[in-house]
């Protein structure tokens, strides 16, 4: 309870979304116009005279979600219960390549205290997870060794470095012996309380938190062995307050170095935390990413490091069926989805929109035809996210209607189905294929099946299936006409018809279907 008092208190919630809304009617003469003048300078107006005008520009910006790389972390942390299954390759880069190399494939095998080791097992671990096996005896070692790890959340880094910093404190020195540091206050208590946990059975190992709100006397040292905080705090801790003599700290760790350089301030607050250690002092370094701005930080941060990497596992659309169907407008797609709604539930299915404005119409609507959905959006806090995500998962609801704030990240194995209500577009007005392969991704995990059907409103929707069709040079889009007259709908869920307007429409017929549905249970 206190938590999620301090979680509101510091973490409130975002803005009331903007009621703007991309392919309604809600766009003036004066932004279409502005789009056209943009469209002739491209040379693009190649179209012909019946299309729906694209989106302006300068509409999306407030009415999109965009991602937050610490809400997003945060996120994934709640919702996580246990390690992403991950069969990849581990790279690892030895700073001495002539030692040995040395792996664990048992807790066992790392000679921990009786008391830690009672202490993981209590979590639930019964083997080190693919990162830990290497990160674990590196992180250990005699004399220490410095690390740069990366892999993707949910791979059991953070359960890594809480097992090495309880492993590295020594009870008897009333002092701080562990730093880590985190992007955010909530990132922190998360981290804190899987130390806490895990160490539960080390009661004479203390845990301090560095955080806002948490004030100490000056000049008073703190006898916690393990120090967990965000960069500002720890580095008043360390040196306007010294309460933490930083020379004393033998383990330092930076936690989500990823979130943390993209937090303004975060990345030059870390580096003054890290000139006042001593050069004997073990460096361990985590982030879920690695572009260069990571590395290069990485590089600063960590000398001589270890390096290990897990590869990603490739998204692929091997596994996915992809369709489209034409549709008019807005109205239309809302029909040919509720046509489509006993498929959509015979496993589970998640609908993305582009703005939150959408998102919100679209759940209301289905609501109103008596279908049982759950809506996430930017809007909600983090909690009330994972909450969703929550009852989701465990299928108190069947279809999730979302927008670009849940395209990535977020695991529900049982989906099988993604229904693109809006396409992902870019802040041009071009295929988003990054978007696109996150979104559908969400389906066909793990080598099963998936399905996903692509809503075309316009020329220009039509325009950008195209380019989404070539980047990922693949041809296995169906065209699907679903019949929007409500009285073609037959028991078999919906029924197909030549359109009027196109007459080389593909048809599926009910055996087909079927197929569909077999597969997707
Ligand atoms: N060896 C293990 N065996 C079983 N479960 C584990 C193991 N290590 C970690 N876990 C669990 O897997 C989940 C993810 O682990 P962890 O949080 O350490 O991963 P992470 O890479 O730090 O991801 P994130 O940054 O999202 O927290 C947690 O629920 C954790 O309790």
């Amino acid at each position: 309870m206190w938590l999620q008092k301090l979680f509101h208190l510091f973490y409130p919630p975002l803005p009331p979304p903007p009621l703007l809304d991309c392919v309604d009617a809600g766009v003036s003469e004066r932004e279409r116009e502005t789009e056209r003048q943009r469209k002739r300078k491209r040379g693009a107006e190649t179209q012909g005279p019946n299309i729906l005008l694209p989106i302006p520009i300068q509409s999306w910006g407030d009415a999109e979600d965009r991602v937050n790389l610490a809400e997003q972390s945060l996120l994934n942390k709640l919702i996580r219960h246990s390690l992403v299954r991950n069969r990849n390759q581990v790279e690892v880069l030895q700073a001495d390549p002539t030692s040995p190399l040395y792996s664990v494939k048992t807790f066992e095998e790392l000679r921990l205290k009786p008391e830690l080791l009672k202490g993981v097992y209590n979590m639930g671990f019964n083997r080190p997870s693919r990162i830990q096996e290497n990160a674990l005896p590196m992180m250990l070692a005699q004399p220490p060794q410095n690390l740069i790890a990366q892999s993707q959340s949910g791979t059991g880094k953070t359960a890594a470095f809480s097992l090495a910093m309880l492993s590295h404190a020594n009870p008897v020195n009333k002092w701080t012996q562990c730093l880590c540091i985190a992007p955010t206050y909530e990132l922190a208590l998360q981290i804190g309380q899987v130390i806490e946990q895990m160490g539960k059975f080390c009661p004479d190992v203390k845990l301090a938190y560095a955080i806002r709100g948490n004030r100490l006397e000056r000049g008073v040292k703190l006898q916690e062995q393990i120090v967990i905080g965000t960069p500002g705090t720890v580095l008043d801790w360390c040196t306007k307050y010294k309460i933490i003599d930083p020379k004393k700290i033998t383990m330092f760790v930076l936690d989500e170095a990823d979130v943390m350089i993209a937090t303004q301030g975060h990345r030059d607050q870390s580096l003054r935390i890290h000139r006042q250690l001593t050069k004997d002092c073990q460096m361990l370094l985590f982030s879920a990413t690695f572009e260069d701005s990571v590395w290069r930080f990485a590089e600063q941060v960590v000398p001589d490091p270890n390096i290990i990497r897990l590869k990603r596992e490739e998204e692929t659309l091997d596994t996915i069926k992809q369709f489209y169907v034409i549709c008019k407008e807005k109205e239309d797609k809302f029909i040919a989805l509720c046509n489509l709604y006993g498929t959509l539930t015979i496993a589970q299915a998640m609908i993305f929109c582009h703005t939150r404005k959408m998102a919100a119409w679209l759940t209301a609507h289905l609501t109103k035809e008596g279908h049982q959905v759950a809506l996430l959006s930017g809007e909600m806090t983090v909690e009330q996210r994972a909450a969703v995500i929550e009852r989701f998962r465990s299928g108190k609801e069947k279809v999730l209607v979302t927008t670009n704030v849940c395209s990535r990240g977020i695991d529900v194995e049982q989906v099988s189905l993604v229904v693109n209500f809006d396409l992902p577009v870019d802040l041009d007005g071009n295929a988003d294929n990054e978007t696109y392969l996150h979104r559908i991704g969400r389906t066909g995990r793990f080598g099963r099946r998936g399905f996903a059907v692509n809503m075309v409103d316009s020329q220009h929707s039509m325009d950008i299936i195209k380019q989404i069709e070539m980047h990922f040079s693949m041809f296995q889009f169906h065209s699907v006409s679903l019949c929007l007259n409500r009285i073609n709908l037959n028991p078999n869920l919906f029924s197909f018809s030549l359109s009027p307007t196109d007459r080389k429409i593909i048809k599926l017929d009910t055996t087909n279907l079927e197929e569909m549905e077999n597969l997707i249970c």
